[in-house]
């Protein structure tokens, strides 16, 4: 089986690469970089990327899929749908399903449930302490061995700085990274938005910033007394990127993520009271947002994830004190990125493919992603920086729909997603382009 995809703009941090070339894929696996001018292997399919971009497969490191235990949310098989949709090629799954994710047993399932579901790639992430309780450690070990790439009590936080120095610890022994998922619960307590003016003229019970960052400077302090690998999920706050940026001043190994809504929305959207504004760290304020956008530009933040989080609206339509947190994001982050930050000149295409490919598969260790050097997997993302279009959320490959961007037009859009050399998405716009070659 063989892929040429050609005429595209190829940008791959990982060796340097920007330029115009054609990428050769030969079963499954990256076989070559060649010029325009070099003949098209024989038997070749070839792949018009004229006047696009071809980077290395997009990584979303923070997705939940809900399954096994809430299928009606998501399944594996319809959120890897959604992830080729949004040009993600492998997505690394949250453990906080029903059973979670803290035995062996079930990160096979999650693996083989994505194995059948041939779309993107499913990484699992088990969790931190069993059940997530945060009192006792999960079999990190029997997990690793069984494929989680990374362990995390997403969504529901480690209370005890205790516990976390163990799991550092012990997760160090693994090399497994421990994602964080910041939060002092006695600071966030019940409340159901960022702390600020608009949670007061909302009448909303306020999450302060200094929940988020409390736990982030405890949590890089860990870093350095265990030496472990330690990234921070969705950092939403001035306070928690600067504890970042002071960990990666004192070399330590400390890594961190933001999500498109944290980047482009503040609490002040939380007005019409939509319950698709309400998630998990919450949106903040524009100062918060100015940090993150700085943070994109100078290095500090080293992936866009989408902490995807589907919802039934059954459940999203409560008031908004009493809908779950979450939102969906797998098919929205491109656009967003291209949209608020590469238009904008926040940052470039080459920092696009850093923040959504080399660094996430650098993070965690991912074998052969997030490169298009030869040997490694064919996973490949292909973009079109200029593409208007707007995002229908009835028609979305996610069973839920969930999203505070339904009807959102934006410019720029990742138009084809190919995994192990096959081609799983291509945007309508993109008709035409393939073509056998005898
Ligand atoms: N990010 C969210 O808003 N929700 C997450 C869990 C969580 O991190 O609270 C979910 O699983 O729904
Ligand atoms: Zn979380």
């Amino acid at each position: 089986m063989r892929l040429l995809i050609a005429n595209g703009y190829l940008i791959d941090p990982s060796q340097g690469v920007k330029a115009g070339r054609n990428l050769l894929i030969e079963d499954g696996r990256v076989a070559g970089i060649l010029n325009y001018s070099d003949d098209v292997p024989e038997g070749a399919e070839v792949f018009d990327a004229a006047g696009l971009i071809v980077a290395p497969g997009f990584i979303d490191l923070h997705v939940h899929l809900r399954e096994p235990g809430q299928e009606y949310k998501e399944t594996i098989a319809t959120g890897a749908a959604a992830a080729v949709a949004g040009g993600w090629t492998s997505v690394c799954a949250m453990p906080n399903t029903d059973p979670v994710n803290d035995n062996a047993a079930v990160t096979r399932f999650i693996i083989e449930q994505a194995e059948r579901a041939q779309l993107a790639n499913v990484f699992p992430i088990g969790a931190i302490t069993k059940g997530s309780r945060g009192e006792e450690l999960a079999e990190m070990g029997e997990m690793r061995e069984a494929g989680v790439v990374a362990v995390s009590d997403d969504g529901r936080p480690v209370p005890s700085a205790g516990m976390m120095r163990r799991a550092m610890e012990y997760a160090r022994g693994f090399d497994l990274p421990v994602v964080d998922h910041c939060e002092d619960r006695s600071l966030a307590a019940d409340g159901v938005m960022h702390e600020g003016v608009w949670s007061l003229r909302l009448g909303l019970r306020g999450i302060p910033a200094l929940a988020e960052e409390l736990d982030a400077w405890r949590d890089c302090a860990l870093a350095e007394l265990t030496g472990a690998r330690v990234h921070l999920a969705h950092v939403s706050t001035r306070g928690a990127i600067e504890a970042v940026r002071r960990a990666k001043e004192r070399g330590l190994s400390v890594t961190c993520e933001v999500t498109p809504h944290h980047f482009t929305l503040t609490d002040e959207a939380v007005e019409g009271y939509d319950t698709n504004t309400k998630m998990n760290p919450p949106l903040r304020s524009r100062d918060h947002v100015q940090a993150i956008l700085d943070a994109l530009s100078d290095g500090t933040i080293d992936a866009i994830a989408t902490d995807h989080a589907p919802h039934h609206a059954d459940e999203k339509a409560l008031e908004f004190d009493r809908a779950p947190f979450g939102i969906t994001g797998l098919e929205t982050a491109i656009g967003l990125a291209f949209d608020r930050l590469v238009h904008r000149g926040i940052i470039g295409l080459d920092r696009l493919v850093e923040l959504c490919s080399t660094n996430p598969a650098r993070i965690f260790k991912l074998e052969g992603r997030g490169t298009l050097r030869p040997g490694a997997w064919g996973d490949v993302t292909i973009l079109d920086p200029n593409l208007r279009w707007t995002f229908d959320a009835r028609r979305s490959r996610s069973k839920s729909r969930n999203t505070p961007f339904d009807g959102w037009t934006f410019q720029g859009a990742a138009v084809a997603t190919i995994v192990a050399g096959r081609v799983l998405y291509t945007h309508p716009s993109l008709e035409d382009r393939r073509r056998a070659i005898a």
